[in-house]
């Protein structure tokens, strides 16, 4: 579509959903208030202080727990139709059981509920985002086969509680973090470093766990609830350094996201072949008596496939990926980066941002939702998150450059067949950035942490965002002014 200006106006989908993410632990603070009991983030940001940088807790962060109807009507300053968050097991559930349920944690969720649909905003809920009871993680957490029925459980009670009203659920946000990060390594709690071993259990109860609260969100509730349920996997795009590089890019994409995509969304299920195969090798060269992966029953690898409604899709960044003789002694010998034995980088031409991870991409993003496109058979896609950190103070510059080019390349990918139906800008607002604290911002709002009100002021993005929600179209030249007051 060319506008009267003689340059390119691209019109989005009339049916793609645009929105903003948080999480519980990232902006609720009231960590110990109205009930809540201690989860694997309050222990680890009190025990290891200053494993995050400055020593920045969750404590506090945005006090959404008190900020909702502020948090709404940034929702409809924006104009969002939907926003997700996710639930604080450990606020809703005390004892981690479904003997106690904390009515006033259930409030806060009704309260910020209740208050989005006065103005028809839909709520999406994260049933897990990394905030695990500190009582779970004692009886060995992601890594005990166990927590089937414990996030079943559960995930029962917030289907009952919460399932009129709320039409779109997330089981577990970024599997790859959780086991993969948080298991083998210390940057995410429970900072378990039992690698090579601990991150595979989790990967295989986690998938388990997932499919049954598919299934049992299939068979028992949505024929009265009529929603939808799926997973939420991050996933970096995989570049060859050089063409002979092909195949370890490959290797690295199945063994990062592909350890959770492959079982759920590809024909055959299970893990990928060259995950079982190079972890079995290895194993056995180790030593071990038999792989450190451990395998799916057949009833599992069915009860697995297809247990997403969509493929939820955290995508921030690229790397180039390489394999030569420098890569065998890179890593320590049991473990998941030694098995699959390949370096990675991030070209130093790229664009930079607020995160030192996080270089600008676009072209990735384009390859990304193409090889989920040809891979999986043109699933469904919910960009789940997407975003950039930035240090602009208000003038976000770099973020509003971030989301032209992410958003124009997501309409190329669109135009060439991607399914893609739901985009989530993250984030709605600054929050507590894991073990970057407060320091990495991504907020569409600036959250002022001097401020005991979490002051939040919009940045020059989240006026191009209100605009695009707006027009539902992409103008790569318009400048946004975020001198003028933002009203709803
Ligand atoms: O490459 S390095 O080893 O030098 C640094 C590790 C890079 N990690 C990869 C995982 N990523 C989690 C993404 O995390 C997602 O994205 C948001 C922004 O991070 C988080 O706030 C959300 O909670 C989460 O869903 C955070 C950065």
């Amino acid at each position: 579509k060319i506008d009267n200006s003689g340059h390119e106006v691209r019109r989005f989908p009339d049916s793609l959903l645009f929105g903003t993410a948080t999480a519980s632990y990232q902006v609720e603070g009231a960590w110990n208030e109205d009930g809540k009991s201690e989860n694997i983030w309050d222990r680890l940001t009190h025990t290891q202080p200053c494993l995050v940088k400055n020593c920045d807790t969750g404590d506090i962060a945005d006090n959404s727990y008190y900020n909702y109807r502020r948090d709404v009507e940034m929702m409809r300053e924006l104009g969002l139709d939907f926003y997700r968050f996710s639930l604080s097991w450990s606020r809703v559930l005390p004892t981690s059981f479904p003997d106690q349920i904390n009515e006033a944690g259930v409030n806060y969720y009704n309260n910020l509920i209740n208050e989005m649909l006065k103005y028809n905003i839909q709520p999406m809920i994260t049933l897990y985002h990394w905030d695990l009871p500190q009582k779970l993680q004692e009886l060995g957490g992601w890594a005990n086969p166990h927590i089937v029925d414990w996030f079943s459980d559960y995930s029962r009670v917030m289907f009952e509680l919460f399932g009129d009203r709320v039409k779109y659920w997330f089981t577990i946000n970024e599997p790859r973090e959780v086991c993969y990060q948080g298991y083998a390594g210390q940057s995410m709690a429970p900072a378990y470093n039992i690698s090579g071993m601990a991150e595979y259990l989790c990967a295989k109860n986690l998938l388990v766990a997932h499919a049954k609260v598919y299934h049992m969100y299939n068979e028992e509730y949505r024929p009265t609830q009529g929603g939808l349920v799926g997973i939420v996997l991050s996933a970096s795009w995989f570049e060859p350094e050089n063409e002979g590089d092909e195949e370890a890019a490959e290797e690295l994409r199945q063994f990062e996201w592909g350890s959770f995509a492959h079982p759920i969304f590809s024909e055959s299920g299970d893990f990928p072949p060259v995950m079982k195969e190079k972890i079995a090798a290895k194993s056995a060269a180790q030593g071990f008596l038999r792989s450190r992966l451990p395998e799916f029953t057949s009833e599992e690898i069915d009860l697995i496939k297809g247990s997403s409604d969509f493929f939820g899709l955290n995508h921030y960044t690229t790397n180039l990926v390489y394999r030569n003789d420098t890569v065998n002694g890179m890593y320590s010998s049991v473990s998941y980066y030694d098995d699959i034995e390949v370096g990675f980088y991030q070209s130093t031409e790229w664009p930079e941002t607020g995160a030192t991870w996080l270089k600008m991409v676009p072209w990735g993003f384009y390859k990304l939702l193409t090889k989920i496109r040809e891979d999986y058979n043109n699933p469904p896609v919910f960009i789940t998150e997407n975003g950039c950190a930035s240090r602009e103070g208000l003038d976000d510059d770099t973020r509003v450059t971030y989301y032209k080019s992410y958003l124009d390349v997501m309409l190329d990918a669109i135009e060439d067949g991607s399914d893609v139906r739901v985009y989530t800008a993250w984030s709605l607002m600054d929050n507590f950035e894991w073990l970057e604290g407060y320091y990495d911002r991504f907020g569409l709002y600036e959250v002022d942490y001097e401020s005991s009100e979490r002051t939040r002021t919009p940045r020059k993005s989240a006026f191009l965002y209100k605009e695009i929600l707006r027009t539902r179209t992409l103008d790569m030249h318009f400048e946004p002014d975020a001198t003028l007051p933002m009203t709803i």
